[in-house]
């Protein structure tokens, strides 16, 4: 079994908002599945959908290939939001609930396990209420695998933590996932998506806009850095190569893209042929973000 997740023609409206339209995806064993998306794109209603909380008005998804969501309930973790744990219980005595609510077996070797996994062992007697944002998160996460599910749902994992509990969760979902663990992540944070996921579907408005590995979407163009004596004059020719695109002006250059079969040094042609005579050429190495940048100002 390979495919972990697919969705067919998922659509939801609320009133006026269609906040889904026609959502189809495809999530395969081992991938980090990135859902990436400005706010209101649909990411929440989408994970909604797929763990059971929301209800499409049309269309259809179906883990594990073997269909509707209750019968593989034990095998997806989830982290939809900052959870309710108990504020004045400790870690294990709050897990000891998450593990009596799902039913597990070999409670005690399971805590131990888990919290180990999330370097919270140590604070195991720790009340919840005295935990940090990023303990908070990361018992989340232990309370996620206390089944040991095949996957794990995480919606916004490091909304609110500062750059070590960002750190931290990162890596912690990276050793997850190196356990075989597949993992789908909603995040409207484009460097973190571009640090931990292979794979990555770009929403907006509700509309899936690309889907596809990381490589594939960062490499479709290449981006360049150039300069001439008279920049005025460099983007004026610019304008005039239809395989040079300009995507924008900065203090020290510009930067252009071409496809990414272009060599620097056809581009140095191209743009000496129209007379003038570059002072430098760089490539510049293209991120999530500018192509992020792009596909949603389509
Ligand atoms: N319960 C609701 N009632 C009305 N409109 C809703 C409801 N839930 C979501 N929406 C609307 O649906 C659209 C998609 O929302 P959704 O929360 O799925 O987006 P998102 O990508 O998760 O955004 P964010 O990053 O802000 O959480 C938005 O326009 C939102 O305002």
């Amino acid at each position: 079994m390979n495919e972990i997740l697919s969705t067919s023609g998922l659509k939801k409206s609320y009133k006026n908002t269609h906040a889904l339209k026609d959502l189809n995806i495809s999530v395969q064993k081992g991938q980090i599945y990135g859902i990436l998306g400005p706010n209101g794109s649909g990411k929440t209603t989408t994970l909604g959908i797929l763990l059971g909380v929301i209800k499409p008005d049309a269309g259809d998804f179906n883990w594990f290939e073997n269909g509707s969501l209750d019968e593989n309930r034990q095998n997806i973790g989830a982290l939809l939001e900052t959870p309710n744990f108990y504020p004045y219980l400790n870690a294990v005595d709050n897990l000891k609930i998450v593990a009596e609510i799902k039913s597990l077996k070999n409670i005690s070797v399971r805590i131990q396990k888990v919290l180990e996994r999330v370097d919270l062992w140590e604070r195991r007697k720790t009340k919840f209420k005295a935990f940090s944002l990023g303990m908070k998160q990361r018992l989340a996460i232990a309370s996620a695998i206390l089944a040991d599910p095949e996957v794990l749902v995480l919606d916004e994992p490091t909304n609110g933590l500062d750059p070590q509990g960002i750190a931290e969760i990162r890596s912690l979902i990276l050793n997850i996932a190196k356990e075989g663990k597949t993992i789908i992540i909603a995040s409207h944070i484009l460097d973190e998506i571009e640090k931990m996921c292979t794979h990555v579907a770009i929403l907006k408005d509700g509309s899936l806009i690309t889907e596809g590995t990381l490589d594939e979407l960062m490499l479709q163009e290449k981006i360049l850095k150039i300069n001439a004596d008279n920049p005025q004059k460099l983007l004026d020719c610019i304008a005039e190569i239809t395989d040079i695109n300009l995507v924008r002006s900065e203090d020290d250059g510009i930067l252009i893209s071409v496809n990414e079969k272009t060599s620097a040094a056809q581009v140095n042609q191209m743009i000496a042929e129209k007379g003038i005579y570059l002072n430098a050429l760089a490539v510049h190495r293209k991120n999530l973000e500018s192509t992020f940048l792009e596909i949603i100002n389509q």
